[in-house]
């Protein structure tokens, strides 16, 4: 049993998937379009806030904008311009805005962006975060090159000196042995030691898509999921949530009883864009299955009591916390 009594806690999210256009290459992705490719695209300001309203509206309060790395300048500089803005993460900032305005808070993961972008998105955001997938070179991100481990190992870092509260985790199953597993695992407990920023790990099974240069190889084995998790939970600090993804396994149950104790966010209005084929369980389905659920807002009870967010979205993190600093039932 985990330590928090059984309790597992989520977030109701929507997923806003500004750009699928990347400077990495990684070998697993099935995100990721070519620029060129006809499939391209960057989310225009009113399909988002479209979606935000939608998602407002079915009791969200959670905006996750996950996207490709930083993909503006050259890759795409011209569309960016065209809706006002000199950069990915400016437009990335007004749409935080927005979503604040709708009454949903900010986790931004678009992947390591420059530092002043991460400091000025740091103002907006609930939370924040950034896989650091592995601390291995491996083969399935040699056409990746903001997945350098030192480079993302550096931005976890920075958001600890900004007091970002942050999520990051590890990508189980892409090539890597089991001493790189305990290796990215220590790394986090060690950046969390030093700066006390870490709230939650996410442990994650690759999922292999058909049309990607990993789409023979096979996904880390339930047993094995099993273990890493164990080790997880004994490598990090017990004031880590350790997360186990709810959409990519139908073995959750036995994920959670290895000690994870957060499912992370689940939408009821749009899909994991980075794992379309893998439905969200809806509340029901989870609770029949046994879960002791409990809300949570995207930035941890923890990180509300130190009071590590900024002035644009404090009126609402006190809107929709109880005094613990989970969702209010009052918003439920
Ligand atoms: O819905 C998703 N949420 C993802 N989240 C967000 C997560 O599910 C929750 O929204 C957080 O727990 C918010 O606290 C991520 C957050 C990160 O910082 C890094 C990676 C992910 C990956 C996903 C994902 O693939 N799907
Ligand atoms: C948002 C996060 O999604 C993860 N990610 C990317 N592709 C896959 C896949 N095929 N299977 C599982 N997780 C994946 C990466 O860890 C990324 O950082
Ligand atoms: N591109 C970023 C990363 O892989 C964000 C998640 S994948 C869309 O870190
Ligand atoms: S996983 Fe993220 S960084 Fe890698 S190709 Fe996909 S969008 Fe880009």
């Amino acid at each position: 049993m985990s330590e928090n009594d059984g309790i597992i806690t989520f977030t109701r999210n929507v997923f806003i998937p500004v750009t699928n256009m990347c400077r990495n290459n990684c070998a697993y992705c099935g995100f990721r379009r070519d620029i060129g490719s006809g499939e391209a695209y960057i989310m225009t300001p009113e399909s988002v806030r479209e979606t935000l309203r939608k998602a407002a509206e079915a009791g969200c309060v959670e905006a996750l904008f996950t996207y490709g790395d930083a993909p503006d300048d050259e890759l795409f500089g011209d569309r960016i311009k065209e809706f006002g803005y000199g950069s990915l993460s400016k437009y990335v900032y007004d749409l935080c805005l927005d979503a604040i305005e709708l009454g949903l808070l900010p986790h931004t993961n678009g992947g390591v962006i420059p530092r002043d972008d991460l400091k000025m998105l740091g103002e907006v955001n609930s939370s924040m975060g950034l896989m650091l997938e592995t601390t291995a070179d491996l083969e399935a991100h040699a056409l990746s090159p903001l997945k350098d481990p030192a480079k993302r190992i550096g931005f976890i870092e920075d958001a600890g000196r900004f007091k970002i509260p942050f999520t990051t985790g590890i990508l189980v199953g892409i090539g890597e042995t089991w001493a790189d597993r305990k290796e990215a695992l220590e790394v986090i407990a060690g950046l969390h030691k030093k700066y006390d920023h870490i709230q939650e790990v996410i442990v994650q099974n690759f999922v292999p898509k058909s049309y990607t240069r990993m789409g023979k190889v096979e996904p880390p084995s339930v047993e094995e999921m099993i273990k890493v998790l164990k080790m997880a939970r004994d490598i990090l600090p017990e004031d880590i949530s350790l997360q186990a993804p709810p959409n990519l396994t139908s073995h959750l149950n036995e994920f959670l009883a290895a000690g994870a104790e957060d499912i992370g966010g689940i939408s009821p209005v749009t899909l994991d864009y980075i794992n379309p084929e893998c439905r969200w369980p809806t509340l029901d389905e989870l609770r029949s299955m046994g879960l002791n659920l409990r809300e949570r807002l995207p930035i941890y009870p923890k990180y509300i009591k130190k009071g590590w967010y900024g002035d644009r979205i404090k009126d609402l993190i006190k809107f929709y916390s109880d005094e613990e600093g989970y969702r209010a039932e009052r918003h439920i």
